[in-house]
């Protein structure tokens, strides 16, 4: 095509006329480098930078191992990296598919396990606009909702650094000018001519037709899915203000959750299943629960099998549970007082809140134990002692999680308390608020932090 710089727009100027303010006083940024054309165009446009933006620039290359040009696309990163002497990361990574998962999609987080390992503020991806106009239509193919339609941000935050893609409104022909213009040297991926896969198809069948009749049908996308992403943030919104009236620690209350109308309890249970780290639930399944829930007889309890685990309904509340962990002994410190912790080997999260009622500081300041019950545990009640199994039953504990309900102990080996649910006479702080256990079944993977 011989463009020359007086025709084609500098990328470059487009690249300043943008950068997001949020990353204004960052200056480590890691490009996440592929071999491909964007992505070396991303980092050519980033070297440039380099000296007048005051970047510490880096790469990094995830070698899957999957494609028979797996190698070479390796060596070609080294080398380029070599040549513009930016310091390369190569991770190898083991793609191992299973259970109804796709190659890519296992992939891919590895691809995002990687990004969030860095010793980069932010990491660089050189998703375009043609990539974020084929997500949103493949989400849409999908029956997606708003969220997934939102597609691509240009900036989020990930594993405690920024994901910027600041290549997300340009399109993929220019990208492919200014690549030839600066006489770059990259490598084609050989599976993005496989009409096979349904991207590659929507991108060298589908597309073409559409843009023959509406040629700014990207731009118009993309707008579909910034609209999108402040629709979803809104219902996040919403659902973050109904769970407050329907959530009781770990578990959802049917009665407020009733009084809700149909889509903002659909809004809610979708956001909160979210938040549990137990997988996604299918919106038609999500729904017959939705309605058993609210309709079964007082005597059953209906349940939603999730890919890691299951939400059921016991008493008047809903309650997650994660496979059987097997939980250990586990010590902790007084440090955790008023922060929240994922035991190891637990699956549940511990936290402290102070209210009257709670514990005396002064008994745990020599730390803790979280123990599993055995058998015959009882605990000092205002009339003798009562057994743990009789304080589960009557605070509604569903069976299937007394046998994973943590209890705190001192290191005298004295009961203390069953977190969320009761604590010892004997420790309890009589003159204004203590600590007070909580205990929330199930947790998420990623706030795991002892
Ligand atoms: N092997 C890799 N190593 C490092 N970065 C990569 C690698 N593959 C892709 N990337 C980064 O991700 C960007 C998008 O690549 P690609 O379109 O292949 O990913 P995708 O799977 O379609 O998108 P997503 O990452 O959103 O799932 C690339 O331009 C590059 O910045």
């Amino acid at each position: 095509m011989g463009a020359s710089r007086k025709t084609l727009p500098d990328l470059i100027d487009r690249l300043i006329a943008h950068w997001p303010d949020e990353l204004s006083g960052q200056c480590a940024f890691e490009v996440g480098l592929s071999g491909g054309v964007d992505s070396v165009v991303l980092l050519d446009l980033l070297v440039r930078l380099r000296l007048e933006r005051g970047l510490k620039l880096s790469a990094v290359h995830v070698h899957h191992g999957l494609s028979p040009q797996a190698d070479a696309w390796a060596e070609h990163c080294r080398q380029l990296c070599l040549a513009w002497g930016v310091p390369l990361r190569s991770e190898a990574v083991k793609v191992e598919v299973a259970g109804g998962e796709s190659l890519e999609a296992v992939a891919r987080q590895h691809r995002y396990r990687v990004y969030g390992e860095s010793s980069a503020s932010v990491v660089v991806l050189a998703h375009h606009q043609d990539d974020q106009a084929e997500t949103v239509l493949l989400q849409l193919l999908r029956g997606a909702g708003p969220k997934g339609v939102a597609a691509m941000p240009i900036l989020r935050r990930h594993a405690g650094r920024w994901l910027w893609r600041p290549l997300l409104a340009i399109p993929r022909a220019e990208i492919e000018a200014y690549a030839r213009w600066r006489q770059l040297v990259w490598i084609e991926d050989e599976s993005n001519v496989d009409t096979r896969w349904r991207r590659n198809l929507l991108r060298h069948d589908i597309l073409p037709l559409i843009e023959s009749a509406m040629p700014y049908y990207r731009q118009h996308l993309q707008r579909a899915a910034v609209l999108m992403a402040d629709a979803s943030a809104v219902l996040d919104e919403q659902a973050e203000q109904d769970l407050l009236r329907c959530r009781d620690a770990g578990r959802l209350l049917v009665q407020p959750l009733s009084s809700l109308s149909p889509p903002r309890q659909r809004n809610m249970l979708q956001y909160w299943l979210e938040g549990l780290g137990l997988g996604a639930a299918a919106p038609e399944a999500l729904e017959q629960f939705r309605h058993q829930v609210l309709h079964a007889a007082q005597d059953r309890n209906p349940e939603l099998l999730l890919p890691q685990g299951r939400i059921f309904r016991y008493r008047g509340a809903l309650w997650p549970l994660a496979p059987a962990m097997a939980p250990q002994t586990t010590r902790l410190a007084a440090g955790v007082l008023g922060a929240r912790v994922v035991p190891r080997s637990w699956s549940g999260e511990l936290g402290f809140v102070l209210r009257s009622g709670g514990l005396d500081s002064h008994c745990l300041q020599g730390g803790f134990e979280l123990r599993v019950r055995v058998g015959g545990e009882r605990l000092a009640q205002q009339v003798g002692r009562k057994p743990v199994k009789t304080l589960l039953q009557e605070a509604g504990i569903p069976p299937a999680l007394r046998e994973q309900w943590p209890l705190l102990f001192l290191p005298d080996g004295r009961l203390v308390a069953i977190p969320g649910v009761a604590v010892s006479e004997e420790a309890k702080l009589r003159d204004g608020p203590g600590w007070w256990p909580e205990w929330w079944p199930c947790s998420l993977p990623c706030s795991r932090t002892e």
